[in-house]
C-alpha cells in the first residue's frame, strides 16, 4: 500500500494557510483539503450539520468538535481516491481534534504559521473569496483583475461575515486559547514547524525547502511498494 505523505497547516484566520497551500498544491503537485471551505459547502447546502455550524460561525466561535469531527473525519480516511498526498488545512484546531486525526491516520508534519495580530487584522480587511472555487484575493497583495469580480469564471466575490473586525477579534482570542494545545501535541511528536513573518513571499521559500527534503523521501517509499 503506497504511504500517503500527510500534513497539517495551522495558524489564525488571515495568517496564510490558504495562500501557502495553494502555493504547495501548485509547485508539488499535491492535493489539500479546507475545513473551512468544507463548513462553508455544508452551511450554503444547508445540511443538518452545516445549520448548527453557522449559529457558531455567527458569533465569530469554532464549530464544536464533535460536528467538525462527524463531518470531516469520514472524508480524511477516503482513501478512495489515491491521493499521494493530503493536506488537512484548518483542521485540526483544537486538542480533541488533533487527537481524533491521530487515531484515524500518522501525519508526517504539521506546519504552523506565526503572524503578528497587526498583519492579520490588515490583511482580512482586504480579503476577497469566490465562495464557489475557495478562491482567495486580496485587493493588495493578489488582486483580481477587475474589482469584486473572479479571475477564472467573472462571478462575484464577496467579503466574508466572519472577516468582519466585529467578529475577527473574537475569533483571534478564542485561536489563541484552542492551538496552544495543539502545537504542543505536534512539538512532542516532533513534526511541528514554525514559520513567522509579516510577509507570505518570505515564509514561502523555506516552507519549499522543508517540503522538497520530506516529500520526494516519501513518494519513492511509495513508488516502491507499490512494485511488490
Ligand atoms: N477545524 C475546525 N474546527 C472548528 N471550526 C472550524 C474548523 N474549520 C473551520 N471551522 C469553522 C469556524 C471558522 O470560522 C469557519 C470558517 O473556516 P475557515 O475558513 O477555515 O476559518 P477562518 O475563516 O477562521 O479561516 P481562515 O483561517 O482562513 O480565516 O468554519
Ligand atoms: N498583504 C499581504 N497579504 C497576504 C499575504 N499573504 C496572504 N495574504 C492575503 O491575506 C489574506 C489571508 O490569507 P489566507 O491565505 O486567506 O489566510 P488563511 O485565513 O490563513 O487561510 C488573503 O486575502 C491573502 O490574499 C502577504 O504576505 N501580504
Amino acid at each position: 500500500m503506497a504511504k500517503l505523505f500527510r500534513a497539517v497547516i495551522m495558524g489564525p484566520p488571515g495568517s496564510g494557510k490558504g495562500t501557502i497551500s495553494e502555493r504547495i498544491a501548485h509547485s508539488f503537485g499535491l492535493k489539500h483539503l479546507s475545513s473551512g471551505d468544507f463548513v462553508r459547502e455544508n452551511i450554503a447546502a444547508k445540511t443538518e450539520a452545516g445549520v448548527q455550524a453557522k449559529t457558531y460561525i455567527k458569533k465569530g466561535l469554532l464549530v464544536p468538535d464533535h460536528v467538525m469531527t462527524r463531518l470531516l473525519l469520514p472524508r480524511l480516511g477516503d482513501d478512495q481516491i489515491q491521493l499521494v498526498v493530503r493536506w488537512y488545512v484548518g483542521f485540526p484546531r483544537t486538542l480533541a481534534q488533533a487527537e481524533a486525526l491521530n487515531s484515524a491516520c500518522d501525519l508526517d508534519v504539521a506546519i504552523n504559521l506565526n503572524i503578528p495580530l497587526e498583519t492579520l487584522k490588515e490583511r482580512l480587511r482586504h480579503r476577497w473569496i469566490h465562495p464557489p472555487s475557495g478562491r482567495v484575493y486580496n485587493m493588495c497583495f493578489n488582486p483580481p483583475r477587475v474589482q469584486g469580480i473572479d479571475d477564472i469564471t467573472g462571478e462575484p466575490l464577496i467579503q466574508q461575515e466572519d472577516d468582519r473586525p466585529e467578529a475577527l477579534v473574537a475569533r483571534l482570542r478564542h485561536y489563541k486559547d484552542v492551538a496552544k494545545p495543539v502545537i504542543d501535541f505536534y512539538k512532542a511528536k516532533g513534526i511541528l514547524y514554525t514559520f513567522s513573518d509579516t510577509e507570505t513571499d518570505r515564509i514561502w521559500p523555506n516552507i519549499s525547502a522543508l517540503l522538497s527534503t520530506k516529500i520526494p523521501a516519501i513518494q519513492t517509499d511509495a513508488r516502491c511498494a507499490s512494485t511488490h
